[in-house]
């Protein structure tokens, strides 16, 4: 993982000098590592999450799951998971959840299905983003779940007092935050007594790949999902089958890379891109097609090349996000670069992600001289000259993509804490600068 300690902070972000020819292997998946895991840990026996993604998020997952008692061995490359055995060790646990909305929400339901108390906690941010609607859904579905003694109600920090059988059923929830809270109770509901049957009930649920990407892997280990209705989910109660299963490639960090293709004028090749699959990152192929970048996926893997005449010929983007918000912050800095002005909508909820992203991005791409104006579910970014300065991350992995997009284009760009992208990619920097021209040889 990326450390504070080999890297300056901030971090002056390296220029490209030229047109880039890159073939570039990435590390896993984060969505499909810490499904992997929880259903794993909710397995009928041992299982193998093959090329797991090790980053702070998976780690915390591997923690979460191991204090609740299944065995995670992280050594290797390839994890193994001993699912639960039913009760806490110790009787009780503390789940750090840093900033992953994945270990908030997808474990309080495991929680329940475990006898023992289970307090979770996480960053200072973490105590912001929305978790209540998860929580009082588990309330209804028959778990002792402690929210409004513990701290603000509906946030981090509660409790879980598991019993070791949760009676499951229908709940009714507003989903329109995260799609987190959806999976969170598919991933468990097959394991509730009667199942689960979740019904949507508000504004349209962002991130819906990310749902699939949850009944997928259900239906994967034999477990039957109901989906064909929209906003609404039911998992018939059964067991969840063991798997050996190799993790993809995490197509959402695959953005930065693909934009070097685009910055440089040059090509870069992401190896392993699958030829199907329900990450929200496979979006990229048509975004960057649609900003005049040539595409192309076979069997080396997804290679973008830029535009002939560099970032002049880099067309802006009118886009609706709201299926692929996580893909914002690096799409974003690429409008910046762009010669045409591009509206990106559809992307409010990525106020609660790790930092408020439309307010971060305005507030840090303007201050490199981008025009951008922010409204409550999008930016607008207008051509205008960018130039160097300082770029702040707010402990953002996403924010520090975006900042080394700029500096790939813009000398003088130094991002804040680098480090921070350790939350979804081992050793960001060391990686990144690696790629450029001249570095030092050597890294990962
Ligand atoms: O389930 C998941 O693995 C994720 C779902 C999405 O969350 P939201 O629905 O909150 O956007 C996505 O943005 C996040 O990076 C990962
Ligand atoms: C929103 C994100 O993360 P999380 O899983 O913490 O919600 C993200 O990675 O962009």
């Amino acid at each position: 993982m990326s450390s504070a300690a080999h890297h300056p902070d901030p971090w002056p972000a390296p220029t490209v000098t030229g047109p880039l020819d890159l073939t570039v292997e990435l590390p896993g998946s984060k969505s499909l590592t810490n499904r992997a895991l929880v259903l794993a840990a909710l397995a009928d026996g041992p299982s193998v999450v093959r090329r797991a993604l090790r980053s702070r998020d998976t780690l915390l997952m591997a923690r979460a799951l191991t204090s609740l008692g299944a065995q995670v061995d992280t050594s290797g490359a390839d994890w193994s998971v001993v699912p639960l055995d039913g009760s806490v060790p110790g009787d009780s646990a503390q789940v750090d959840c840093g900033l992953a909305g994945t270990v908030m929400r997808f474990v309080p339901p495991v929680a329940g299905l475990v006898r023992g108390e289970v307090t979770f906690d996480g960053d200072e941010h973490m105590r912001n983003r929305p978790v209540g609607e998860v929580l009082t859904a588990l309330a209804a579905l028959g778990l002792d779940v402690d929210h409004a003694s513990t701290g603000t109600p509906g946030a981090l920090p509660f409790t879980v007092r598991g019993t070791g059988a949760v009676p499951g059923g229908t709940v009714v929830i507003d989903a329109s935050a995260s799609s987190q809270f959806v999976s969170a109770l598919l991933l468990a509901g097959a394991r509730f007594d009667a199942g689960v049957d979740v019904q949507h009930r508000g504004s349209p649920i962002p991130s819906l790949p990310h749902i699939e990407m949850s009944v997928s892997m259900l239906r994967e280990r034999g477990v039957q999902v109901t989906d064909d209705e929209p906003d609404r989910w039911t998992v018939a109660p059964g067991p969840i089958a063991a798997l050996e299963e190799t993790i993809e490639p995490d197509l959402s960090n695959a953005a930065p890379f693909l934009a070097l293709a685009a910055v440089s004028g040059g090509s870069v090749t992401v190896r392993d891109w699958p030829a199907a699959t329900t990450q929200a990152g496979d979006a990229l192929r048509d975004l960057l097609a649609r900003m005049g970048c040539t595409v192309r996926l076979d069997e080396a893997g997804l290679t973008v090349t830029g535009p002939t005449d560099g970032l002049r010929g880099l067309r802006g983007l009118d886009a609706d996000l709201h299926d692929v918000g996580e893909l914002a912050p690096a799409v974003a800095a690429l409008c910046a670069l762009a010669g045409t002005p591009s509206h990106l909508h559809g992307i409010g909820h990525i106020r609660g992600h790790e930092t408020d992203r439309l307010a971060a991005l305005a507030t840090e791409l303007g201050a490199l001289g981008a025009d951008v104006t922010e409204h409550p579910d999008g930016l607008t970014l207008r051509p205008a000259p960018l130039h160097g300065g300082e770029f702040r991350t707010y402990a953002d992995h996403r924010m520090a993509h975006a900042g080394v997009i700029i500096g790939a284009a813009v000398a003088g760009v130094a991002v804040h804490d680098i480090a921070t992208t350790g939350k979804t990619f081992p050793d960001f920097a060391g990686f990144w600068s690696g790629l450029f021209p001249g570095a030092a040889p050597g890294r990962d």
